[in-house]
């Protein structure tokens, strides 16, 4: 009863009635070569989010006693895999992985979409978080499109994230937090271009390079239209990780056709995929390098061919 089940945020109590759905145990004992193989296998294109989303998860999984939730953002632009990260997260700590009952996603436009409402959007959400963390405190929280988001609904969940011992009697120190935004995402294209264009290798470029990081921090610091300037996340340092996803090449929608053939039990064919992949729209105009829309729509396009 997440969430994510298409299910809008339900009364306050209302959860205490699935209290006993979430005394089962869905955890898996955590191996970080698990998640190493996982994201080398299945996440293209992504070294530095790879590596980062390693360090970090399997760091705080095997810590016993961590002094404060796990709380990830993860910025770039449409289709690089932001949301199908999460499920990597997620399948290698629950064992239903993202249809675990522990994993609930909100989407800002639908679950939050009336400002008016955002005093009632605020109690219920701070009531299912805290409801679920109780019953289930290794519980993860994906907050999609997290830039629309209101500033009061940040802000309503700020206590969860801090380095508190309890709030209101529950931990949330073993629970984990990942925002997903598009916030960021043209300096991370930006920062890649420029890279490209003098001719380096897409492997070399790391978080500190071009002081990428740094600029994705001071934009979020600086932009007054996306929510989380408006919040205090981000000056009290609550993020413990602000990831880059990097905007996809051919090569990468390639090796996105190759899998989602696998996926949909079509014999995998090379040349098919390069077809697929080289009909996707690419820019900047002259140099048709990154992939407009990532690997989004790589299955309708593949779909589309076999009817
Ligand atoms: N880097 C990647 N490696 C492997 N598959 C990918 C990658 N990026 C995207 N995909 C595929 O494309 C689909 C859409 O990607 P996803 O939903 O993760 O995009 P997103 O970055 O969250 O985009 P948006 O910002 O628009 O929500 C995924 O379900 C996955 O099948």
């Amino acid at each position: 009863m997440a969430p994510s089940g298409g299910d809008r945020i339900p009364e306050a109590g209302f959860w205490d009635l699935f209290d006993v759905f979430y005394k089962d145990d869905d955890l898996l004992s955590f191996n970080s070569s698990g998640l190493e193989n996982d994201l080398r296998k299945f996440l293209f294109g992504q070294h530095i989010a790879a590596e980062t989303i390693l360090k970090a998860v399997s760091w705080f999984m095997k810590d016993p006693d961590p002094p404060k939730p796990l709380v990830l953002s993860f910025h770039g632009p449409t289709g690089v895999g932001k949301s199908y990260v999460t499920k990597i997260i997620a399948r290698n700590i629950y064992k239903m992985g993202g249809k675990s009952n522990h994993v609930h996603t909100f989407i800002s436009d639908y679950h939050f979409p009336h400002t008016c409402e955002a005093e009632t959007h605020e109690f219920q959400l701070r009531q299912w978080i805290h409801g679920n963390v109780s019953s289930f405190p290794q519980s993860m929280f994906i907050f999609d499109e997290m830039d629309k988001m209101q500033p009061r609904l940040i802000d309503a969940i700020k206590p969860f994230l801090d380095y508190n011992d309890n709030v209101d009697g529950v931990s949330f120190n073993k629970a984990i937090f990942i925002f997903l935004s598009n916030a960021g995402g043209h300096i991370i294209t930006n920062v890649t271009l420029d890279f490209w264009r003098k001719g380096n290798n897409r492997e070399k470029l790391q978080l500190q390079s071009e002081g990428m990081e740094t600029q994705i921090f001071k934009y979020l610091f600086n932009d007054e239209n996306n929510g989380l300037w408006h919040s205090s996340l981000i000056n009290q340092h609550l993020i413990d990780h602000y990831i880059p996803f990097l905007p996809l090449e051919q090569k990468h929608v390639h090796q996105c056709v190759m899998a989602e053939m696998v996926h949909l039990n079509i014999t995998p064919d090379y040349d098919v995929a390069d077809k697929v992949a080289r009909d996707m729209p690419f820019f900047p105009e002259e140099e048709k390098i990154f992939a407009v829309k990532g690997c989004k729509s790589v299955k309708q396009k593949l779909v589309w061919r076999q009817i």
